[in-house]
C-alpha cells in the first residue's frame, strides 16, 4: 500500500480517536441540560429559548448555544430559529418517564464525581480508589454527606433495575423458593416483581438502616405486596437474615474488592444451609471487545473500589467463600445470573 492509499484510512482513525477524546464535551452538555431540567420543560411541546431561559434561570444567548450544540447530535431539535423540541433521545432526559436517565446524568455530573474521573490516573498508578484518596471519604460516606447525590444514585439504580427485572424473570424460575431474601435490595423493585409473579412466596428486603427507613416510607407503604415483605435493617459485613431459601445479590458483589466480597459471601454461607445463592451482575467478557462492563470497572476504580469480574473470577470468589457455582444463566439484557450452592 502506498502513502496516498493509507491517507484516508489514517484520517478516519485520527478523526475517530479525536471524537472519542472530545466526547466529554457531549457528556457535559447533556448533564448541563439535565441540571437545567430542559427536557421536563419541553414535555408539553416546543418552546423558545427566551421562554426556556426564563423558566430555568439561564442566560438566553448561552442557553441557545448549548441547545444548538445538543441539537447537532440529535438531542433536542431546533424546530424554528431558537425554538426547540424533544427528540426520541431527549425524551429519556425527562425525569418522569420509564427508563429515564435524568438521575444518571445528575449523578455523573455531580461536581465531586466528575472531578474524581479527572484523577483516574492516580487510581491506575497507585491502585487506590480515587474518590477516597481525593476526598478523604468513601463513596458511600458521600451519600450521607450529600443526600441529593444519594437520591440520584438510588433513582439510577431503581431505573436500571426496573428495566432489567423482566429479563431476569423471563429466564429464572423462582417457584421452588418460599422465602426470597434480596440482600442490599434497596427500593425492593426486584423483590416485589418476583412476589407478583410467585404469589406463594414471601420476601425479606435487607439493607442498611437508613435505606430501610426511607424505603419503608417511600416505596413499601404503597406496595401491593407489603404484607409479604419483611424489611430488615442490618449490615452484610456482620450477618445476614436466616431461613432464606434463596439469597439474591443484585449489583452488590461488584461494588467490593475480593476480600470484602468474600466476607459478604462467607456471611451468606453461614446462614444459607441448602438454599440457593444468586449473584446478578454484568459479567465481564474475556474478549477485549467494547463492553459496558469494562468501563463500569473503571468507574469502580474511580468511585467505590469494587471491580467487575469475569465468569471465572466469580467462580473463584465463590469457591473461596465456600460455594460451588452451579450454572450461569445469561439474559437478553446485559446482566447474567450466577447460581451457586454451599459446598
Ligand atoms: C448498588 S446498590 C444495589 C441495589 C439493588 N440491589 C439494585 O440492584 O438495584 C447497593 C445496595 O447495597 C446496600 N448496602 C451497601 N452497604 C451495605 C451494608 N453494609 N449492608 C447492607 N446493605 C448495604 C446499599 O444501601 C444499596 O441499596
Amino acid at each position: 500500500m502506498n502513502n496516498q492509499e493509507k491517507q484516508p484510512e489514517q484520517a478516519l482513525h485520527q478523526h475517530h480517536l479525536t471524537q472519542i477524546i472530545l466526547s466529554f464535551q457531549e457528556s457535559q452538555a447533556i448533564i448541563t441540560a439535565a441540571k437545567l431540567g430542559i427536557a421536563d420543560l419541553l414535555k408539553d411541546g416546543p418552546k423558545s429559548v427566551d421562554e426556556l431561559a426564563q423558566l430555568c434561570h439561564a442566560h438566553p444567548e448561552t442557553l441557545y448555544r448549548l441547545l444548538r450544540a445538543l441539537a447537532s447530535i440529535g438531542i433536542f431539535k431546533e424546530e424554528d430559529h431558537t425554538v426547540f423540541s424533544l427528540t426520541p433521545l431527549s425524551h429519556y432526559l425527562r425525569s418522569d418517564v420509564e427508563g429515564s436517565v435524568h438521575s444518571l446524568a445528575l449523578m455523573v455530573g455531580d461536581t465531586k464525581a466528575w472531578s474524581a474521573w479527572g484523577d483516574l490516573i492516580e487510581g491506575i498508578k497507585q491502585g487506590e480508589v480515587v474518590f477516597d484518596h481525593k476526598f478523604k471519604m468513601s463513596f458511600y460516606d458521600y451519600h450521607t454527606e450529600n443526600p441529593e447525590f444519594a437520591k440520584y444514585f438510588n433513582q439510577t439504580m431503581f431505573n436500571h433495575t426496573s428495566l432489567l427485572t423482566q429479563h431476569v424473570l423471563e429466564v429464572y424460575d423462582f417457584s421452588p423458593f418460599q422465602t426470597i431474601v434480596d440482600v442490599g435490595g434497596n427500593h425492593g423493585y426486584l423483590l416485589s416483581s418476583i412476589l407478583q409473579k410467585y404469589p406463594a412466596s414471601r420476601g425479606v428486603l435487607f439493607d442498611q438502616p437508613f435505606v430501610i427507613e426511607a424505603v419503608e416510607k417511600e416505596h413499601l407503604k404503597n406496595n401491593p405486596f407489603h404484607d409479604r415483605i419483611n424489611a430488615v435493617a442490618g449490615n452484610f459485613f456482620e450477618s445476614l437474615p436466616k431461613n432464606g431459601d434463596v439469597y439474591i445479590f443484585k449489583h452488590i458483589i461488584h461494588g467490593f474488592h475480593d476480600e470484602k466480597a468474600r466476607q459478604i459471601l462467607q456471611n451468606c454461607r453461614d446462614v444459607i444451609g441448602d438454599g440457593t445463592l444468586l449473584i446478578i451482575e454484568n459479567v465481564l467478557s474475556n474478549k477485549n471487545n467494547h463492553s459496558f462492563s469494562a468501563f463500569m470497572d473503571l468507574q469502580m476504580i474511580v468511585m467505590s473500589g469494587g471491580k467487575e469480574r469475569t465468569e471465572a473470577e466469580y467462580q473463584q470468589l465463590l469457591e473461596q467463600a465456600g460455594f460451588q457455582m452451579t450454572r450461569v444463566i445469561h439474559t437478553s439484557s446485559p446482566v447474567s445470573i450466577i447460581e451457586a450452592v454451599a459446598k
